[in-house]
Order: structure tokens, then C-alpha cells, then sequence
């Protein structure tokens, strides 16, 4: 769909759903309600598990304390309920950074199953607490009031409930779109990407995290004076499931997703629970999950990306605007030719007994290109994540621009303005290459969650799109800035690579075994690209196993044999050194 097409549609859904209470029956807007509460809850998910890649069962317990905080603060202090949203934001926030902290650094299933123990252990917390009414919950919850009008109907909590969503929704398409929601958006790549591009990933992990426990706390809030009575039960270990479920069947990777899937799983819920006495009328309660089990298994098989993107493959696809020139992002600071930019002094690596890079010392010089070779399991791949911080040394010390980066971690280096390509390439195949190429340039940009969410980004965020257009331009591949990388063939992949990495203006450009599985063709292509960028005065270090690849285009050769330096020099006299013609030309070469 075209944007304006979108709009329409999206006014149409909006005239819609505020006429809602004029034409629906009250028992249809009550499900409308729930709809919004529980979409509200699936929305968090789409962040933190489509985008992100965090699979959390628990956020039905967020939702419990959004909703006891609330709950507690009006029956047992009497307070107002529209402080309770604030109380409940703050508490389930707090609670959200706490577990976070502690569980965020676990990967795929170790963490999905520390959702599950903390879901379980909130929920019997609040069956345990005294204070909270134990399993007998808190009943005489408030209504919501607007000066001094309660909203006790279902059609008047309504408007609350599809604001609340409608703005959430709002909040999280701004930030999808910025340079956080980028940041979201290669999570799923992995530490080593995420790390590469200048990104805390763990923060960003955090932050999204408490994000979606956030928009749960809302949901929790909203129902809690919606129902004016909670108990455990809501917020128990089906409900998680059901959650990332309504998240999964809507579409986990898609805004819209949360509102289909809470709306698709609440109707189903309904009708099954409607229909399923009919057919087998001595079944005891709860037989529903049963249907949904099945349901959801068949799901998985056949429609696994969910409903949105199902529709949206039938609907026609819009042309975004190529973005407008705007003045370009800052400059970095860079040494003038010449000077020393790169020192690697007896950088030493061990993986056990194994010495993988032993005591390998060389020099760079600002716009000096310098090839770093060897046979098959020389060390290079090694010593490139020892000077990119991708792996610590286990002695030695490596200097970039006059600082001592030894043990820094791989962002710092990022941010110092080393960028890199990798050999096995990374990119987000799922995004466009323009929103690849921005990730590149994160580093030169500031703007924040907030900023990013409130759309206060859109001047930087105007050159940064500049910045990453001229840097496809500059590749070749300024012709198709909204395809998306996973459609490129290898060669091109690696192109992009490269574009994404000159988005961060480096100060040194580190490239990664770049010819590696390319055709010929495409390593001509490659070879073209690297001889302009040499024309332009980049400082660049190339990795390479292909040595005739290397020899015409850098200015000096280290070459590693068995993880020590064999020898240093220009293309000419290593070519001609025996030494390296028999560890390498005659060997494994
Ligand atoms: N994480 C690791 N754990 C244990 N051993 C490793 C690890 N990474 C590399 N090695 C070993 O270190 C040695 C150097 O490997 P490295 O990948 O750095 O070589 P390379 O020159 O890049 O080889 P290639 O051209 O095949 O990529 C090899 O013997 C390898 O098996």
C-alpha cells in the first residue's frame, strides 16, 4: 500500500473504532476493551520479541503489577486512579529494570526459561501477599472518573482503553523508525553485529525490555479499573503464553500484529468457549486450550511470520520517497596522512593450550592501506577480533589514534572510528539498504528513545538518511535505497557491507577476508570499489586469504604464518620472498 492509501485506511479504522459505541451492542464493546488491554500487552511483545528477539512468557505478570500497584494505591490509600497509572508505571519499571538486569544477559532459551520462573514467581507473590487480598485478590477498585464523571460503562472506559493503545502504537512507529528503533532491530543479529556498529546491546536489550513491561503496566492499570476487581488468575502463566501468542498470530514483527492477534485470539477464546459446550458438554473447564494448542501448532506450520504480513503479501506495495539531500552529518576528527594511527605490539592470543596470535607486532599509518595475509589458520581472523575488541588479548597492547585500546570493548573501538566488515557477512536481511546503511552511521548520531519516540530526531535524522543515500551512491547501489538486504546476491551483500561501514566516516576501515566466496565477476566488482576508496585516502586494513586479490591494491603486506608475523613488506617483495612462497603460495594457497 501506498502511504496515502495507508492514511485513508488508517483515518477509515480511526472513524471506525470512535463511532464504535453508537453501533455496537455493550457485550461487544466489552471485548473491544479487552481487545485494547491485551493489545496493549502484545504491542510490548512485537518490541521485545518480533523486533528485539527476547522471548518473554511472563509478561502477564508485568501486567499483574501494573494493575495491583494501581489497585493497592486506590482501595488502600484511597487515592485517586489516575495516580495509580503513574504508581503502576513506576513500580512495574523499577521491576522490569531489576529483572532485566539480572536475566538479560542470558541468550535464547536460557532466557526465555527465566521468563517463565519469574512469571510464576510474581504470580504466587501476589497469591501470598496478605496486603494484596492473597488469591482472593482486591475487589471496590475505583472507576476511572473525569471530573467527577465515572467511566463505570463499557463504552465510556472504552475511548481510554483505544487511546492508550492508539498513542502506544503511535510512540512505537515513531521509534522503529529512528536511530534506537534501528538499534532494536539488529539485536536479532547478534552481540558481534550490534557491538560492531558503536551499540550497547545490553542496554538496548534493557530498554526495550522496560518498554514493553511499560506499555504491559498500562494494560495492567487499564484493567484493573476496568474490571474493579483482580485476582492472580489474570495474570498467571496461561495468560503469558496466550500473550506471546496473540503477538505471534498477529504478526510478532508488525505494529498492527498485536491489535489482529489480541483481537484474533480474544474472538476465538470466546467463540470456542461459546461453541465447545455444545459439542462436548461433559467436558470439564478450560478445554479451550486444548483447541488452541492444536490451533496454534497448525499455525506454526503454515503461517508461522503471522496474520499482518499474510494480508500484507496480497495488498500492493508503496514507493517510499527517496530521501531529500540535507546537509551532511559531522565529520570525525582524523590524523593527517602520515601519522601513526594503528599499533599492535606483541598482541599474543591463547584459546587454551593453542596459541592463536603470538606476540604480532606492525604499524599503520593514516591513509596507508596494509594487507594482513596468510594461509588457512595463520591467526588473521584472530588478530582482526584482537584490534576490532571483538576478543580480548591475552597480552600485548594495541594503540588506534594515540589511545591505548587494549581491553576496550568492541563499541568503544567502534566509537573511536574503527569500522568493520565481516567475513561471514552481517546484515539484517529484513531490512531495506538504506536502513542497513544508517545502522552505520549510529555512531555519528545522538538522538535517544525519547527523542526518538516524541519524533524530536527528524532534523538529524534528515542528514543521517542523506548521509547513508550518499554512502549507497558511493558503492553503486543508490538505485534501489528501500530493497531489502536479503534480496542482494553475495557480492552485492558484501558491497553493503562496506557502504554501512563508510556510513561511520572511519578513521580506519577494517575489512574482513572481503573476497571471500565471491564469484569472479564479483570480485572484480569488489576490487573496482576498494581501488576508489583507496583513490579517496581511506586508511584501510584488509584480511585476506586471496593473495593476488590483495597485491594491486595495498601499499604493504604483514604476512602471518602458524600465528606469528613470517614478514613485512611491499606487494613486489612479497611476492618474490621465499619464505612466503612456501608457506603460502605453495602451501595451502
Ligand atoms: N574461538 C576459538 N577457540 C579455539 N580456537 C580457535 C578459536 N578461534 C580460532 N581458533 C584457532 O586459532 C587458529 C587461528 O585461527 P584463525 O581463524 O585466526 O585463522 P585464519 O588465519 O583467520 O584462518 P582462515 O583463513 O581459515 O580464516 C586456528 O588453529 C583456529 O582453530
Amino acid at each position: 500500500m501506498n502511504s496515502r492509501m495507508s492514511r485513508v485506511v488508517g483515518a477509515l479504522a480511526i472513524l471506525l473504532l470512535a463511532a464504535a459505541p453508537l453501533y455496537l451492542a455493550p457485550f461487544t464493546l466489552t471485548l473491544l476493551n479487552f481487545i485494547g488491554v491485551y493489545a496493549l500487552v502484545a504491542l510490548g511483545l512485537v518490541l521485545l520479541t518480533g523486533i528485539a528477539g527476547i522471548i518473554s512468557f511472563g509478561q502477564a505478570a508485568f501486567m499483574g503489577i501494573g494493575a495491583y500497584a494501581t489497585a493497592w494505591l486506590t482501595t488502600r490509600m484511597g487515592l485517586s486512579p489516575w495516580l495509580g497509572l503513574p504508581f503502576a508505571l513506576v513500580v512495574t519499571g523499577l521491576g522490569a529494570m531489576v529483572l532485566g538486569a539480572a536475566t538479560l544477559q542470558l541468550r535464547g532459551h536460557f532466557l526465555a526459561l527465566s521468563t517463565i520462573a519469574w512469571g510464576l514467581a510474581i504470580y504466587f507473590t501476589f497469591g501470598n501477599v496478605e496486603g494484596l487480598g492473597n488469591f482472593n485478590g482486591i475487589r471496590d477498585i475505583p472507576p476511572l472518573s473525569i471530573g467527577g464523571w465515572q467511566l463505570l460503562g463499557s463504552d465510556q472506559i472504552y475511548y481510554v482503553i483505544w487511546i492508550f493503545l492508539l498513542g502506544a502504537m503511535l510512540l512505537s512507529r515513531n521509534l522503529l523508525d529512528s536511530r534506537t528503533g534501528r538499534a532494536m532491530r539488529v539485536l536479532k543479529g547478534g552481540n558481534l553485529l550490534t557491538e560492531s556498529l558503536g551499540i550497547n546491546a545490553f542496554a538496548v536489550r534493557l530498554a526495550t525490555f522496560v518498554i514493553a513491561a511499560l506499555f504491559t503496566a498500562v494494560a495492567g492499570w487499564l484493567y484493573a479499573h476496568m474490571n474493579r476487581f483482580i485476582s492472580p488468575t489474570p495474570f498467571d502463566a496461561t495468560m503469558g503464553i496466550e500473550f506471546l501468542m496473540m503477538a505471534m498470530v498477529g504478526g510478532s514483527g508488525y505494529l498492527l500484529g498485536a491489535v489482529v492477534g489480541a483481537a484474533f485470539i480474544t474472538l476465538l477464546k470466546n467463540s470456542v468457549q461459546d461453541y465447545l459446550p455444545l459439542i462436548a458438554p461433559n467436558a470439564a473447564g478450560q478445554l479451550e486450550i486444548v483447541v488452541f494448542s492444536a490451533l496454534f501448532i497448525l499455525f506454526l506450520q503454515y503461517a508461522r511470520e503471522g496474520i499482518v504480513p499474510y494480508v500484507a503479501g496480497w495488498l500492493p506495495e508503496g514507493k517510499p520517497k527517496r530521501p531529500a539531500e540535507s546537509e551532511p552529518l559531522p565529520p570525525r576528527d582524523k590524523p593527517a596522512t602520515g601519522e601513526p594511527l594503528l599499533s599492535v605490539d606483541k598482541a599474543t592470543r591463547r584459546f587454551g593450550g593453542l596459541v592463536a596470535v603470538n606476540e604480532v607486532s606492525f604499524d599503520l599509518r593514516a591513509g596507508e592501506i596494509l594487507g594482513l595475509i596468510g594461509p588457512n589458520g595463520a591467526g588473521k581472523s584472530t588478530m582482526f577480533n584482537l584490534l576490532t575488541g571483538a576478543m580480548p588479548v591475552s597480552g600485548g597492547r594495541i594503540t588506534f589514534a594515540g589511545r591505548d585500546v587494549t581491553r576496550q570493548p568492541q563499541r568503544a573501538i567502534a566509537r573511536a572510528g574503527v569500522a568493520r566488515t565481516f567475513q561471514h557477512v552481517k546484515l539484517r536481511p529484513r531490512m531495506t539498504l538504506l536502513d542497513n546503511v544508517l545502522l552505520g552511521a549510529y555512531t555519528r548520531t545522538k538522538s535517544g528513545f525519547v527523542t526518538g519516540a516524541l519524533r524530536l530526531d527528524r532534523e538529524e535524522e534528515r542528514r543521517a538518511r542523506s548521509e547513508a543515500m550518499r554512502q549507497l551512491e558511493r558503492v553503486g547501489l543508490g538505485d534501489r535505497p528501500y530493497e531489502l538486504a536479503g534480496n542482494l546476491p553475495l557480492g552485492t551483500q558484501r558491497v553493503l557491507e562496506i557502504a554501512r561501514a563508510l556510513a561511520a566516516d572511519p578513521v580506519l576501515l577494517v575489512l574482513d577476508e572481503p573476497a571471500a566466496g565471491l564469484r569472479s565477476r564479483e570480485k572484480q566488482a569488489l576490487g573496482e570499489l576498494l581501488h576508489n576508496l583507496r583513490k579517496e585516502g581511506l586508511t584501510i586494513l584488509i584480511v585476506e586469504h586471496d593473495m593476488e586479490f590483495v597485491m594491486n591494491l595495498v601499499d604493504r603486506i604483514v604476512v602471518m604464518e602458524f600465528g606469528s608475523k613470517l614478514c613485512e613488506g611491499e606487494p613486489a617483495a612479497i611476492r618474490a620472498d621465499e619464505r612466503v612462497q612456501e608457506a603460502y603460495l605453495g602451501g595451502s594457497a
